[in-house]
């Protein structure tokens, strides 16, 4: 479970990201964050792993608190959090497995993964993650011979070996074609559903966040303004979030 208890941020420059945000998410819901650009959807994303520190509030993970954590808490809770994000963040001189492994880092000693000594049962938990996002083929293959598609599930492989309790993807199919958007949405939905992974993702497609969000939180300039099921988030309901009405490009299209 993530709370969101009275969470503000303002940035040093005086720009207001978040506003006094109220929000708990239970285990296992896959929440669509959805708002018009600089609406602060990063920001709400990138303050539950601390990646953006917040500056009024708290935030709890699983009852425990990720603003008040110590350089070794933070490190720990990490762990339990994998993130996503647009442009896949691979190391893409090293081999698919190599990366889905770098997942693994948070277990081991700095030494022990600077040589790349993994045990053979990450090796094999690798492998079975890439097995889950269909391209366990590609284990020794370099990550940059990969479509962005291929690579994105590489990153997503990489979140399961960490074994994350929670997926934060940022714009995760920003770079990609409709059919590939497609194929990454089912895998993030199908790792949702049967591994009860709680997954916080931040879209910019409308269709796509009915299509696939349990949940969607619609934020505008820093607030959340809706806040409800799918099946009440309609075309006035968008319109309220943007600010105006929606835009053809806000569509990804296709068949649903
Ligand atoms: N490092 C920063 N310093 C100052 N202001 C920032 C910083 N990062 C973001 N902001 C501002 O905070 C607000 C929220 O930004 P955020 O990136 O969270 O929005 P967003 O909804 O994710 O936008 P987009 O869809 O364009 O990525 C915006 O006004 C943005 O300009």
């Amino acid at each position: 479970m993530i709370q969101f208890n009275n969470v503000s941020k303002t940035y040093p420059n005086g720009t207001i990201g978040l506003r006094n945000i109220n929000l708990t998410i239970e285990e296992g819901e896959l929440v669509v964050i959805v708002g018009s650009s600089g609406a602060g959807k990063s920001t709400l994303l990138r303050s539950i792993n601390r990646l953006h520190d917040i500056t009024d509030g708290e935030i709890q993970v699983d009852g425990k608190s990720i603003t008040r954590a110590n350089d070794r808490e933070l490190r720990r809770m990490r762990r339990d959090i994998g993130m996503i994000f647009q442009s896949f963040n691979l190391i893409k001189r090293n081999t698919v497995l190599n990366n889905v492994l770098s997942g693994r880092v948070a277990y081991h000693s700095t030494l022990r993964t600077m040589f790349g000594m993994f045990p053979r049962e990450d090796i094999e938990l690798s492998l079975h993650a890439l097995e889950r996002v269909n391209i366990r083929e590609k284990a020794y293959i370099r990550a940059d011979q990969l479509s962005g598609g291929q690579q994105q599930r590489v990153s997503i492989a990489r979140a399961l070996a960490q074994e994350a309790k929670i997926i934060l993807a940022d714009e995760p199919v920003a770079s990609l074609d409709p059919l590939t958007t497609r194929q990454v949405m089912d895998d993030l939905q199908r790792i949702n559903q049967d591994m009860k992974i709680t997954t916080i993702i931040n879209l910019h497609f409308i269709d796509l966040a009915r299509e696939y969000a349990t949940r969607i939180i619609g934020l505008r300039a820093g607030e959340v303004v809706f806040d409800g099921p799918p099946e009440e988030a309609t075309d006035e309901v968008f319109a309220e979030i943007y600010g105006r009405s929606i835009r053809h490009d806000e569509m990804l299209g296709g068949e649903v």
